[in-house]
């Protein structure tokens, strides 16, 4: 049997910088935003309007900071010296000027790509283990992975947790984290099946691969989480994107699948071998030796209902599945796009009237995050928690009324009401956007976990 377990969704706290830079090829938004004037107020607030709305709902609902942007470490890493900060940032400017947007990227938002996270419930040796992605696919991204670790292992703490280095090996390992790894489970506390998307197998010369846009998640990467989770093989499942899903802009599995226990809601097109998925799901399901015979249940959405091209612009499947206490089925939250997507709303109603397990949609304004391709299963990563281990956080990352309202205050005192391209040459973003997590830090107590601070 099972103790009271919660699935806690960590949400990332939208960055100062954040910005529309174009730099995730293969991501339609981002593609096509690039260069838009951003607001990081309204983006940090719209997040944590959403935050706070699943937390009055009675789930659990926590926050993880934003990383240090720009990141002159990174830079000087690169080889561009200077006596201050400053001047590497203008040396940059004069000598490398490429890399300036990506060291700005508030993309570490995104929390669902810092890490593959496998819950005690699931592994041999009964911890909760995680991998922090190493997002090797895109540079901007790639500067994630250190400063994730050590956010991790600043609120999960003690021995019941594990935490393993972002993998090696570069691109026949890139590994993007939850956003291609859902768990299926009867209650959260079960020990679940964990199923792993990936878009190519990269030691394999005949993989199927898109044609257009990258395959940002290997199966080897995926292979190499379940090993050093200690994974039951029989409760791991493997499944490999469509790859036409890939080349129409479904860069990750979270843009065309989500899943919640034992539910699955998936487009018709998300995977190359749709049948087998199923089945090797179901198969590892009944394998569990928990009194649930209902299996998983599959919503398939199909191309007549949805276009894909619909399901990639409005984010439909990156609604978050949740289940609120004092419901027994499934809450959809769900972007504004797909309120306003004719076939999408259309699909949602549908659900929301008759599917026997969707109680609710509830929208959310998240444009901000939207246009550069983050819905609202970008924004969160779930690790499912004993209410023990719930207690023992020490950090003050778990929302409440009260850091609700500190944490408005220090948006309104400390984010721009606009960022701009051209705004990233203006070097006083380094001490304004320094100021403010150093300020975030003692908020949160974290300690010091951002490089300017050691
Ligand atoms: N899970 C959603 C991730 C979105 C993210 N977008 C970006 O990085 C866009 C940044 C920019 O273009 O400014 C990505 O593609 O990895």
């Amino acid at each position: 049997m099972s103790a009271v377990a919660w699935e806690v969704n960590f949400d990332g706290l939208v960055g100062p910088t954040h910005n529309y830079a174009g730099l995730s090829h293969g991501n339609v938004a981002s593609d096509k935003n690039g260069g838009l004037v951003a607001s990081p107020k309204q983006a940090a607030l719209q997040g944590l309007k959403k935050m706070k709305a699943l937390s009055e709902l009675g789930l659990k609902q926590a926050v993880l900071p934003p990383h240090e942007r720009p990141h002159i470490p990174t830079l000087r890493r690169l080889g561009i010296s200077g006596a201050t900060d400053e001047a590497v940032l203008t040396n940059t400017l004069s000598s490398a000027p490429y890399l300036l947007q990506g060291i700005y990227s508030a993309s570490n938002m995104w929390v669902a790509n810092a890490a593959t996270v496998s819950p005690y419930c699931d592994t041999t040796d009964g911890k909760t283990h995680f991998t922090p992605a190493n997002l090797s696919s895109m540079f901007h991204r790639s500067i994630e992975s250190e400063t994730t670790s050590t956010v991790l292992k600043s609120i999960f703490r003690g021995d019941g947790y594990v935490h393993h280095d972002p993998l090696p090996g570069g691109v026949h390992f890139a590994d993007e984290g939850a956003a291609n790894h859902t768990r299926f489970c009867p209650q959260y506390g079960d020990s679940g099946v964990e199923f792993f998307v990936y878009g190519i197998e990269s030691f394999n010369k005949l993989s199927k691969k898109p044609t257009l846009f990258p395959a940002r998640q290997t199966f080897e990467a995926s292979q190499t989480i379940a090993r050093q989770h200690g994974l039951n093989a029989k409760k791991t499942v493997y499944a490999q994107q469509n790859p036409a899903a890939i080349d129409a802009g479904v860069f990750h599995n979270d843009v065309i699948a989500v899943g919640n226990r034992n539910l699955l809601m998936y487009h018709e097109e998300a995977f190359l071998d749709t049948d087998r998925v199923r089945e090797n799901l179901n198969k590892a399901y009944f394998s569990q030796s928990v009194p649930d015979q209902s299996g998983i249940e599959f919503i398939e959405v199909p191309c007549d209902a949805v276009p894909i091209s619909d399901a990639v612009n409005s984010y439909l499947f990156n609604t978050q599945l949740v289940t609120p206490p004092g419901f027994s089925g499934t809450t959809i939250i769900a972007p504004t796009e797909c309120k306003n997507t004719k076939t999408v709303s259309e699909y949602l109603q549908w659900l929301e009237d008759d599917h026997p397990d969707i109680d609710q949609v509830i929208y959310f304004d998240l444009k901000q995050s939207m246009r550069n391709g983050g819905g609202p299963a970008c924004l969160r990563l779930r690790v499912v928690m004993s209410e023990d281990q719930i207690r023992d956080v020490n950090a003050n990352v778990f929302l409440n009324a009260d850091l609700y309202s500190s944490l408005c205050a220090w948006i309104e005192k400390h984010y721009r009401d606009e960022l701009s391209p051209n705004d990233l040459r203006d070097p006083s973003l380094i001490t304004e956007s320094r100021e403010a997590l150093d300020e975030l830090t003692q908020l949160l107590r974290l300690g010091s976990i951002y490089d300017f601070q050691k």
